[in-house]
């Protein structure tokens, strides 16, 4: 059987009890819409043929007909429900597991892969699993177990006349497995395309203000045409499979051997065969080719489920981040030791031979052109990547030995643009950390000089669009310092932290770094020198080297490359 089918299989465990119920209903479905044909040929041929009529007879015969039909009718109602109720469940816990695995994904992956290919993965593939649970569980083996059943009658009835009609089902397996094997490729295409669309939507969605200014909508409306006429020629070609092999030879066969069937029995005459025999196979054929036009239209949407649990496994089997089992309180000694990193396997050195020492209580600022290698530095440091090789220890002790939630929640990262979530200042400062008290977060608004901007009354519950809409860029900022601060970690790192506020806030920003400089170890990234001139140490990066190092008056002295920068730049503001 299909690895993934098993695998998806092996999500139903959980829920044995419920699906034996819904098996249960099912057999039960499937015995009372067999017996019907047989309680009537049953009728015909000892009642009917023999001239025997009974009337009290005929009300028993009916009644019972009419139960049969009423106990397949509700059995079949009372499994379709139970199969539902454990694919939901199934499906509830698939979505959740995908979830918790894209929150664990490495940067590295998420450098490779699109955001909407991801949330494709979460949201679509999980759904059109739900049919996979709902269809292959529930529908598919009802279907199975009533062909087989109406096979079984069928031999009961007349074996060579059963033979015929079980070779018509093995023809139709034939079928569809030729059908399987053509449609397959256009079916992945479909969900690649799919998940196209969904990137470009994302891609779109968060791009629309620079898509407006620059007028670009007509471009983007044709891109995302041509992804979704891809999309539509793909799943038109699955249908024309459909409509024009797999539906077109089944009706073919079903009508070849019902009129084999006939004539067998006009050959054969009625004297040798009853007309009881001649109903129920009849009848039989005509409840087979239900079951078997749905089995062959469930196939796509089998093959459907197929692709997506892939792609959900996937991205489920992704390697996440390889965290040691080291703990202990940081106290902010940092070594890089020759650390050499690329992003890529086969990507260029994007940085070379760092070392660098850094303790608490001191500042180190990293400068350099743009694309020279200082936010690389600190994603290092945050373990977001890995070193390709070298060393970055942290209290004497390697960091790829470090538990990562530990070393992680024992940083602070200030970004040039951070994230805000949806909701209120002091949740997005909080960030389900329930430990931390208003009056904290008050102090360390205060600190980072908030309320200058805001109603310290209001600005607690304030609520904030997603992505901190309805804040200025600099406000941003401030939060991102109030988050990082609020639980005063022992490295503290900026990546151009101040870039977008005012001199005014930012001289306010500096002294409040100053006021607590000594409690942290600081990595600073800064591209204007006026604000890491007091740095203890500067390191000035070209392509990934360091090429000097010294604070800023022993650089300024020798007179090289962080010089000229500050000189430029120094005349640039006057
Ligand atoms: N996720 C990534 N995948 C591949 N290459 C990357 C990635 N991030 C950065 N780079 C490359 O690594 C190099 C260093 O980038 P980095 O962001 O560290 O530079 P930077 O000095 O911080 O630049 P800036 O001052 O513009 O922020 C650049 O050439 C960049 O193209």
């Amino acid at each position: 059987m299909n690895k993934t089918l098993l695998r998806l299989l092996a999500y139903c465990k959980p829920y044995t009890r419920i699906i034996l119920a819904g098996l249960g209903f099912l057999f039960l479905s499937a015995l009372a819409e067999i017996s019907g044909p047989l309680l009537i040929k049953y009728f015909i041929d000892t009642r009917l043929a023999a001239g025997l009529w009974f009337v009290n007879e005929i009300g028993l015969f009916v009644l019972a007909y009419l139960s049969l039909q009423g106990i397949a009718a509700f059995s079949s109602y009372q499994q379709a429900l139970l199969f539902s109720r454990a694919a939901q469940a199934i499906i509830k816990n698939l979505r959740q597991e995908t979830f918790l695995a894209a929150l664990r994904l490495p940067a590295s992956y998420l450098d490779r892969h699109q955001t909407g290919h991801l949330i494709s993965t979460i949201g679509n593939d999980t759904e059109t699993l739900l049919q996979l649970y709902i269809q292959v569980i529930g529908q598919s083996i009802q279907k199975i177990v009533l062909l087989t059943g109406i096979l079984g009658g069928m031999f009961w009835l007349n074996w060579q006349l059963a033979c015929l009609c079980g070779l018509m089902m093995l023809a139709t397996v034939v079928i569809m497995q030729i059908y399987q094997r053509c449609s397959m490729p256009w079916s992945r295409q479909a969900r690649q395309c799919l998940s196209d669309l969904n990137h470009q939507l994302s891609e779109t969605l968060q791009g629309i203000p620079i898509i407006q200014s620059l007028v670009q909508e007509k471009r983007f409306a044709e891109k995302f045409a041509v992804t979704n006429q891809q999309y539509l020629q793909a799943r038109m070609k699955v249908l024309q499979l459909n409509g024009f092999l797999l539906r077109p030879m089944i009706d073919l066969l079903y009508i070849i051997t019902l009129g084999s069937l006939l004539s067998w029995f006009a050959l054969q005459g009625t004297s040798q065969i009853q007309v009881g025999v001649i109903y129920a196979f009849v009848s039989y054929m005509g409840r087979m080719i239900e079951p078997l036009n749905e089995l062959t239209n469930q196939l796509t949407q089998i093959q459907q489920s197929l692709i997506a649990g892939e792609r959900i496994f996937n991205l489920l089997d992704t390697e996440k981040e390889p965290s040691g089992t080291y703990q202990q309180p940081v106290q902010g000694n940092i070594s890089f030791r020759k650390v050499n990193f690329r992003y890529q396997k086969d990507g260029e050195l994007v940085l070379q031979d760092i070392n660098l020492e850094l303790q608490r209580g001191k500042m180190m600022a990293l400068v350099g052109h743009t694309g020279s290698g200082k936010s690389t530095i600190l994603h290092l440091l945050s373990r977001m990547y890995q070193v390709t090789s070298g060393d970055i220890m942290i209290e004497q002790h390697p960091i790829k030995e470090w538990d990562l939630k530990s070393l992680r929640s024992q940083i602070g990262v200030i970004q040039q643009d951070p994230f805000i979530f949806a909701g209120t200042v002091a949740e997005n400062i909080r960030f389900g950390r329930t430990n931390i008290s208003d009056d904290e977060i008050v102090q360390v608004l205060t600190h980072v000089q908030w309320f200058e901007s805001m109603n310290p009354a209001e600005a607690l519950s304030m609520p904030l669009q997603e992505g901190g809409k309805n804040l200025s860029a600099g406000q941003r900022q401030l939060l991102s310092f109030a988050r990082a601060l609020i639980t005063h970690p022992p490295i503290l790192i900026l990546d151009e932290a101040t870039a977008n506020v005012d001199s005014q806030t930012e001289h306010h920003l500096q002294q409040a770094i100053a006021s607590i400089r000594h409690q942290h170890a600081w990595l600073i990234v800064a591209h204007r020198l006026s604000t890491i001139v007091d740095a203890d140490e500067i390191l000035v990066l070209q392509h990934g080297k360091i090429i000097e190092r010294g604070n800023h008056s022993a650089l300024l002295a020798a007179n090289k490359h962080y010089a000229t920068l500050y000189q430029l730049q120094q005349m640039t503001l006057s």
